[in-house]
Formats: C-alpha cells, structure tokens, sequence
C-alpha cells in the first residue's frame, strides 16, 4: 500500500516512534480543496473550513494557502486560525453556548458570528458594547430538514439543540433592529449534520433558506450571505461511483442562488481531510475466543473514535499482502483499551495477518485526531504528511508522551 508514491511498510520503519501515526497525503488535500474551489468558480462564495474536523495547524496554512477561510467553535480554534494565518474577518463563529470572553474575542477581531438562540444574542450584543464593536452576525436557523445520518450528527430537524425556530424570527428581526450599534444582520445559516450522502437534502434545506433570506429583505435588512453549512458525507465503504462531489452539491443549490446577490457560505470540514489521511497501526496479535475472531492491533478507540461512538464504518486493510497461506476469515478489529467499545471495525473479512504486521484505517482525517483521546495514558499519536512532490515524508506533529501528562502536575 502507498501514500502517493511512499510504500507504506517504508513509513513505518522510518518513523522513529513504534506505535500507531496518522499518514496524510498534501495533494489529496489540495484536490480536495481544488474541487470546492472549481464548483464554486463564478459565484460569490467563501468555503470555510470547519476547524473542528481536524485541527493540524500544517493543515490548517495549507488550506488557508489555498484561499480557505476558517469555521469556528470556540474561542481556541479562532486564536489557532489567527495564528495559522486565516484572515478573522473571513472566519465565521459558531456554537450554541458560546462564551462572553470567547465572543470578544472574535468581535475584537471583527469575525461574522451564526446567532443560536435568544440568550447567544444577548451575549453577542453584550460582546459588541463591550469590544465597542457593531458585530456581523447570521441567524442559524434550523430548517428541520431530514439529514438521513446518525442521530448523534443530525443538527437541522426539530429535535435538535442547535439554531433558532422559524417561529421566533421575528422576535430576532426586532431585537437586531433595536440593538443596531452592537449587531448587523448580514445573513442566515444553518446546518443539517454530518455525513451527508444525498444533495437533494441540501436543495430542500437551501429552497427554505432562499424564502428566508427574500423574507428577511423584505423587512428592510440587507442580506449579504446564505451560509449552507457543511456535513457533505464521503464514501467510507469504497463503494467507487455515484458518490456526491462538491460539484453535484453546488448545482443542485446553483439555480436558487441565481440572480440573488449573495455570498455563498459553505462550510466543509469532513469532504476536505477525511479521505486525506490513514491511521496507520501495528498487529500485536490474533485470537479467538471460540465465537469470534480478533486481530488486536497497537491503535484503539483513543486515537479513532468514530466506530465505538456512532458504529461508524472505516475501511481496513492490511498494508503489506499476506504471507502465502495465510487464511481469510472474519474478524472484530481492536485496540488494547480496557472498553468493550475499544474496535476499529466488526466483522472484518481479512487475511490472518502476521504480528507486527501493518494495518491501516481508511479515511482517517476527520474527526479521527481531533477527537483523540489520553485514556489508558496513551497519549496522542503523531502525524506526518507526504509532500506535494509525492516522495518526501514530513512531520506535521509531534507525539504527546508521558511528560506532557507529567507537566500538567508540575509546581503543585
Ligand atoms: C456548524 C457546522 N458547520 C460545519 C460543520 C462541518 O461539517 P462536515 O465536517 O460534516 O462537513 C459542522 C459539523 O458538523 C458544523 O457543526
Ligand atoms: N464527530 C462527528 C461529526 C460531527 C460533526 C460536528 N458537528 C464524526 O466523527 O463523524
């Protein structure tokens, strides 16, 4: 197996540290870039990056190298995009709990920042008095749109915690009009959820958001940005053809924005690293327990989350081809975590693999690091990325260990 033109198997004697890495491919993150950017030609349109999904800082200037701009949950991620480069006044802040300090910060820094509820606008005028500044904000607002997803990242039907109720806008239209030196409505937003694999549910969301933003004109305020939001899915299970492209995504909205002198907003996070990036493991050993098969490998549910948090499916292969003989069967793929949770993948039909052997999981450059753990004290694994040239591997991270956990206890 290669990352562009670097064997794998090669990567992993090279590494000096012998535990599990994550291996990023720079060009697919380029390509990945490249396709928002050549759906979106000719329109007025900014693609924020959703920070959240992977917070590699040699990610996070690459991207915004590329004319990325940058989403935002809280106020860490927005010192880290101003550090990384990102222009603020082209990030926008989001959260349904966002923090008086945090939104200081980013009205200091004249960020656009997504209204969630009654009390956030509160917050944000009260960050605006404070910072002496007149905040651009949007309206998220929850169309209740169907995302079709796991329930745990459905973020736009009616069940949802996040954004404001159709009933309640025009109580918000009042209350921005008559805080007019702290806030200015300059757009709506929402988002649906993550994983998305139909760009039909965009469309119905972006019909609804349309009618808003005609509305919201109507009553006098001058609506510069639809913001869609992100959650484009991307095809875990291999299954080659037919997926959604950010292409198929953009035409499907395209007629909608025609004529309306908007700023598209999306906001991509999974589309652009998922498939950027493997997490690359070792076999500590195979065994059975009579009912079923284990490879135990060196990586676990601290480093990728995903399969024991929504049963996510991330596709898995050996690195290198069997040795001769070695027989296919099923098997539960799983890390050394004292959590019966602790897998990779279920019922995996895999050569019986040697140990030491190399073993990767597909598509882990979203939601995989970031949502790495300590637990057990197995602390955060270390990335690398091949260069643009396809040959040169990089560190773009370095391992956590043990004196990291050890500093946090340090002078008490
Ligand atoms: C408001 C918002 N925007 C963008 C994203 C990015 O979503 P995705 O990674 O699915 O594209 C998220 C995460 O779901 C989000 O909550
Ligand atoms: N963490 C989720 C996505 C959540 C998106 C954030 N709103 C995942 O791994 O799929």
């Amino acid at each position: 197996m290669f990352c562009e033109d670097v064997k794998i198997e090669d990567v992993m004697t090279a590494v000096e540290e012998k535990r599990p890495f994550y291996l990023y491919s720079k060009s697919q993150l380029t390509r990945n870039y490249a396709a928002y950017a050549r759906a979106l030609q000719g329109m007025e349109y900014m693609v924020g990056y959703a920070v959240k999904a992977n917070n590699n800082l040699k990610i996070l200037e690459h991207l915004r190298d590329m004319g990325s701009s940058a989403v935002l949950v809280s106020g860490n991620e927005l010192k880290l995009a101003i550090k990384a480069g990102f222009d603020p006044s082209r990030c926008v802040f989001n959260g349904n709990g966002k923090l008086l300090d945090e939104l200081i910060l980013a009205a200091e820094h004249n960020v656009l920042i997504n209204v969630d509820s009654e009390f956030d606008l509160e917050q944000i005028c009260e960050a605006g008095r404070i910072a002496g500044k007149q905040i651009k904000v949007l309206l998220r607002i929850n169309p209740d749109v169907d995302p079709q997803v796991h329930p745990y990242i459905a973020t736009g039907n009616k069940n949802s915690k996040f954004g404001i109720r159709n009933e309640r806008l025009g109580w918000f239209l009042e209350q921005v009009k008559s805080h007019s030196d702290e806030v200015k409505l300059v757009g709506v937003h929402c988002h649906l959820g993550s994983t998305i694999s139909k760009v039909s549910i965009f469309r119905d969301a972006a019909v609804l958001m349309v009618g808003y933003v005609d509305h919201i004109r109507s009553e006098g305020f001058e609506i510069q940005y639809l913001n869609i939001g992100g959650g484009l899915g991307i095809d875990y299970h291999h299954e080659g053809a037919n997926y959604p492209t950010p292409t198929d995504l953009v035409n499907t909205v395209h007629d909608l924005l025609a004529g309306r002198d908007l700023t598209f907003i999306i906001e991509p996070g999974r589309s652009l690293v998922a498939n950027a990036a493997v997490l690359v493991n070792r076999v500590t050993g195979v065994k059975s327990n009579g009912n079923k098969n284990f490879i135990v490998i060196d990586g676990s549910m601290s480093e990728l989350i995903r399969p024991s948090l929504y049963g996510a499916y991330q596709h898995i292969e050996l690195v290198s081809p069997p040795a001769a003989g070695a027989k296919r069967a099923t098997f539960d793929v799983v890390g050394p975590v004292c959590e019966s949770s602790d897998f990779l993948g279920k019922d995996r039909e895999l050569p019986t693999p040697e140990k030491g052997a190399g073993i990767v999981v597909h598509d882990a450059g979203a939601y995989c690091m970031a949502m790495a753990s300590t637990y057990n004290l197995r602390m955060r694994p270390p990335e690398y990325w091949v260069e643009e040239d396809g040959k040169t591997v990089t560190k773009i991270r370095h391992a956590e260990n043990l004196d990291d956990h050890l500093s946090y206890f340090d002078g008490l």
